[in-house]
C-alpha cells in the first residue's frame, strides 16, 4: 500500500504526532476504500494510471488528517506563512493560505485531481462544451483576452462590442448623446434594471469603483418589488428626464427585469416624458438614440421586439457568458478591469499548484469544506468599498457550485454557502459567533493595504491613523479566530482599483471553475433557479383563475361572496387551497379582493368577493 510518510517529514506542519494517514493515490488501491461509485472518473489525470479520485470519498481521510489540529507554534506558523505565500508581483496581490490547516498528504492526494481540473479548464478555454447540460461553451475568459476565443468571429464580436460600449459611455459622459427631453443638458443619472448577475456585478463594481462625484450617479432596480421600484423612481424625481436607463438581461426574458422595465416605462409616461423617445430598451443590447441601453443576448424575446421597432445599435451579451460571470461584459469601466482580470487569468492557468492562486483557493475550500460544503465561506473585506463583494460572490459561488447532481448523474447536493459584509463592522455583528460559537465556517479576509490616497492620511492619535485601527482589527480578528481553531484565507491587494477588482473577480471565477472540477459538477448552469421561475409562473396562473372565479361570483345579483373551499372548488384546484388562501390574502391587503366575512387570521371564516364586476373578463 503506498505510504506517504516521505512527504510528512519535510513538512514543518506535519509533526510526528500525526498518525500516518495512507491515502490511495491510484485506482488500483482505491478499491480498499469505499468510493461513491465504481464508475471510472471522467477526468483524465496525469500519470500512467487513471485515478478515480473524483469519486474517492476523501472526507473520511480528511477528517482523520484533521484530527491533529492546527499548527499553533509561532515559528512553525511563520515558516508555513512564508512557504505557502502566493504573490502576484505585477498586480501587487497576495494570497495567504497558511491559516488553513491542509496537510502535505492532502496536497499530494489532490495533485492528480488538480491536474485533471487544469486540463478541464484548458479545454474550456479552447471552446469545449463545458456546460454540457445546456450544450454551451463557457467563454467569460475570452472577454478579457479575445485572442483566446476559439473562432475569429467571436474575437471580432468581443473586440467590437468593447469598443462600442466604451465609445457609448464616452459619448454619454461628454454630452454627445443627450437626453431627448433635455437637449440642452446631459445625462445625470443611470438607472440600471436587472437581477442576479445582471445586477450584482454592476452593483459590486459601482460600489467599489465609482468616484465620489461620478459624472452620472447610478441606482439599481434589481427586484420586482413595487415599493423598491417606487423608491428608486421617487429618488430620481425631476432627474428622471436626464436619466439613462440600462436594462441588463442576458436571456431578455427574466420576469423581474421585464417588470422593472414596464414599471419604469409607466413612470416615464406619468412624468410626461415621451418614453418612445427616452427609450428604455430591454432585450438585446440596443443603443437607442435617446435614453435607454440594454445588454443581453441576441435573438432574445425582447431583442425581436426591439428589432421590430427598429433600434439604432446593439451590445450583445453572448450565450457563452453566464450571468454570474458577465461582470466583464459590456457596461462598466471595463478596459482596466479587463487588464487586471487578464493578468490574473494568466496566473491561474499555471499547472504549478503553488503558482496558481485559484488552485490554492480551491484547495483551501475543499479542505475546509471536506469537498461537500460542510462549512460556510464567510467573506470579510476590511474595506467599505468592497461591501458588495460578498453578495457578488454569493451568486458566483452558490449558483455555480450549489448543484443536485454531478456530471455522472450522482445525487451530490453540492455547494458552499457564502455570506459576509465588511470588517471591522461585522465584528460588532456576528464575529462573536464565529469566534466562540458553532464552528461551521472558514473566513476569507480581503485586505486592502492603502488606506487613503497619498498625502490624505492623518494621525488621530500619536503614530496611529484610522486605517491602522482597521488593519489592527483585521489582524486581531484573524489571530483570535485562528487561536480558537477557526481557519481563514487572506487575499491582499494594494488598493481598490479597476485592475485589482478585475483581478479579484477573475481569481474567484477561476477558483469556482477549478473547485467544480474537483467535485465533478457543472458550474455553468442553474437548473434550480429555473425550477423557481416555473413555480412562480404556476402561482400567477392560479391567481388568474382565482380572479376569474371571484369575478364571476361578483357579477351576480346579489354579489355572492365565496369561501376558500368554494373558490378552490371552482378553480378545480382543491389541493391548492393554501396557495389560494395566500393569493386572496395578498389581494385583500392590496384592496384587490374584499373580505365580506371573517378575517385572514381564521382562514375558514373567510368569505371574499371583488369590489367590482369586470364584464369583459366575465365574457372573455
Ligand atoms: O440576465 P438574465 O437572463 O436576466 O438573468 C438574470 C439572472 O438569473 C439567472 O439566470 C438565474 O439566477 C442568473 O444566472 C442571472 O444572472
Amino acid at each position: 500500500m503506498a505510504s506517504l510518510s516521505g512527504l510528512c517529514s519535510s513538512s514543518p506542519y506535519l509533526k510526528p504526532k500525526h498518525d500516518r494517514v495512507v491515502i490511495p493515490l491510484f485506482h488500483k488501491y482505491s478499491l480498499a476504500f469505499p468510493t461513491r461509485s465504481n464508475s471510472c472518473s471522467k477526468l483524465s489525470v496525469a500519470g500512467e494510471v487513471s485515478a478515480d479520485l473524483s469519486k474517492t470519498n476523501s472526507v473520511g481521510v480528511l477528517k482523520k488528517a484533521k484530527q491533529g489540529g492546527l499548527e499553533k507554534d509561532p515559528k512553525a506558523l511563520w515558516r508555513r506563512y512564508v512557504d505557502w505565500l502566493y504573490q502576484h508581483k505585477e498586480l501587487g496581490l497576495y494570497l495567504d493560505v497558511s491559516r488553513i490547516g491542509f496537510s502535505d498528504e492532502f496536497v499530494a492526494e489532490m495533485e492528480p485531481r488538480f491536474q485533471a481540473a487544469f486540463k478541464a479548464m484548458e479545454d474550456l478555454e479552447r471552446g469545449a462544451i463545458a456546460n454540457p447540460d445546456e450544450g454551451r461553451m463557457v467563454g467569460h475568459y475570452w472577454l478579457r483576452n479575445a485572442k483566446l476565443a476559439p473562432k475569429p468571429i467571436l474575437q471580432v464580436q468581443i473586440e467590437k462590442t468593447l469598443d462600442a460600449v466604451c465609445k457609448f459611455a464616452d459619448d454619454v459622459i461628454s454630452g454627445k448623446i443627450k437626453p431627448p427631453s433635455y437637449p440642452e443638458g446631459r445625462f445625470t443619472q443611470i438607472l440600471s434594471v436587472g437581477i442576479g448577475g445582471s445586477a450584482l456585478g454592476p452593483q459590486f463594481v459601482a460600489e467599489a469603483l465609482a468616484p465620489d462625484n461620478p459624472p452620472l450617479k447610478i441606482r439599481f432596480i434589481d427586484n420586482t418589488d413595487p415599493g423598491g421600484i417606487d423608491h428608486q423612481v421617487a429618488q430620481l424625481g425631476p432627474e428622471l428626464a436626464s436619466t439613462l436607463v440600462i436594462v441588463i438581461s442576458k436571456s431578455g426574458g427574466t420576469p423581474e427585469t421585464r417588470n422593472g422595465l414596464l414599471e419604469v416605462q409607466k413612470a416615464f409616461r406619468e412624468a410626461g416624458l415621451d418614453f418612445s423617445k427616452q427609450v428604455l430598451i430591454s432585450g438585446v443590447a440596443y443603443l437607442h438614440v435617446m435614453q435607454g441601453v440594454a445588454i443581453t443576448q441576441e435573438n432574445s424575446l425582447l431583442d425581436n421586439t426591439a428589432r421590430i421597432e427598429g433600434w439604432v445599435a446593439r451590445f450583445p451579451m453572448f450565450d457563452w457568458v453566464g450571468g454570474r460571470t458577465s461582470e466583464m461584459s459590456a457596461g462598466i469601466d471595463i478596459r482596466e478591469m479587463l487588464v487586471g482580470a487578464s493578468m490574473m487569468d494568466n496566473a491561474t492557468r499555471s499547472r504549478v499548484f503553488k503558482d496558481n492562486p485559484a488552485a490554492l483557493l480551491a484547495l483551501c475550500w475543499y479542505w475546509a469544506c471536506d469537498g461537500v460544503g460542510s462549512k460556510d465561506m464567510v467573506i470579510l473585506p476590511y474595506k467599505d468599498s468592497l461591501l458588495l463583494f460578498s453578495r457578488y460572490l454569493q451568486q458566483l459561488v452558490m449558483e455555480s457550485l450549489g448543484k443536485e447532481f454531478d456530471l455522472d448523474g450522482n445525487r451530490v447536493n453540492q455547494g458552499i454557502s457564502v455570506y459576509g459584509n465588511k470588517g471591522s463592522t461585522d465584528q460588532h455583528a456576528y464575529i462573536q459567533q464565529l469566534r466562540e460559537g458553532v464552528h461551521n465556517f472558514f473566513v476569507t479576509f480581503i485586505e486592502v493595504l492603502r488606506d487613503r490616497p497619498p498625502g490624505h492620511d492623518w494621525e488621530l492619535e500619536p503614530g496611529v491613523t484610522c486605517g491602522d485601527y482597521l488593519f489592527g482589527m483585521l489582524q486581531g480578528t484573524r489571530s483570535a479566530l485562528y487561536a480558537n481553531d477557526r481557519e481563514s484565507v487572506t487575499v491582499t491587494v494594494q488598493e481598490v482599483t479597476p485592475r485589482s477588482v478585475g483581478a479579484l473577480v477573475a481569481l474567484y471565477e477561476r477558483a469556482v471553475g477549478l473547485y467544480a472540477s474537483l467535485v465533478n459538477i457543472n458550474a455553468y448552469h442553474q437548473p434550480g433557479v429555473e425550477a423557481g421561475k416555473k413555480a412562480a409562473g404556476e402561482v400567477l396562473a392560479l391567481q388568474k383563475r382565482v380572479l376569474a372565479v371571484l369575478n364571476e361570483a361578483s357579477c351576480k345579483e346579489p354579489v355572492e361572496p365565496l369561501t376558500l373551499e368554494e373558490v378552490a372548488e371552482r378553480c378545480h384546484a382543491p389541493e391548492d387551497i393554501e396557495m389560494i388562501y395566500k393569493i386572496i390574502e395578498h389581494m385583500a391587503a392590496n384592496d384587490r379582493a374584499l373580505i365580506a366575512e371573517g378575517d385572514c387570521g381564521s382562514p375558514n371564516s373567510l368569505k371574499v368577493f371583488l369590489g367590482e364586476c369586470n364584464l369583459d373578463e366575465l365574457y372573455a
